[in-house]
């Protein structure tokens, strides 16, 4: 098997055990939002980072945490946190502080039972490998946390889908919003 067969059959292994439903879920959340704020680190943060640009396209109002236009969040917006592990510190503060302030609380990770999971109203589980390789996670001949990276991007492709699906003239619109300064 070539090295890029053995990505896409380490991904259908993920995507065999999991809960599609709860994509759909995620997505009427989103829709019900007045606003998205999406957070993670290093590699999380960039698939995070990507998902608020196309959400973007799809005429969301969406912020990353941290940046310097990133306003307050309140009560009517969802904080989509994304940690493979479900414990680096700064995403999970940020799931912790959505939780106080009565926002609603979205976890991306492959660890169930991690502090990021208890937190949120609504878990993805995503059932890869990461980068501590803990007991029970599935096997990835990757580095680090490959897998989840490729497969939370390809998940979160397949809600900006379900949600582009849900409004009139998504490409329309996505075409409106892309960039005009590139
Ligand atoms: O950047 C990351 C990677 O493992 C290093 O190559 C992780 O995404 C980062 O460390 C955050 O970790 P998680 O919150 O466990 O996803």
């Amino acid at each position: 098997m070539n090295e890029l067969t053995l990505i896409v059959t380490e991904l259908e292994q993920v995507f065999k055990r999991m809960n599609t439903d709860k994509l759909t879920e995620l997505t009427t959340t989103l829709l019900e939002s007045q606003r998205i704020f999406v957070t993670g680190e290093g590699r999380s943060g960039l698939m995070a980072k990507a998902f608020a640009m196309r959400l973007m396209h799809l005429g969301a109002t969406v912020y990353v945490v941290g940046e310097t236009t990133t306003p307050a969040l309140t009560e009517a917006d969802t904080l989509i946190a994304l940690s493979g592990s479900g414990e680096t510190k700064a995403t999970l503060w940020a799931a912790q502080q959505a939780e106080l302030l009565g926002s609603t609380g979205v976890a991306i990770t492959a660890n169930n039972d991690s502090s990021l999971a208890k937190v949120a109203q609504l878990v993805l589980h995503v059932p890869s490998a990461t980068k501590h390789r803990n007991q029970g996670e599935l096997e990835s001949v990757q580095p680090l946390g490959s897998l989840f990276d490729q497969s939370v991007h390809l998940l979160l492709d397949a809600i900006c889908l379900i949600y582009a699906n849900k409004i009139e003239g998504a490409q329309e619109q996505a075409i409106h919003n892309h960039s005009n300064l590139e």
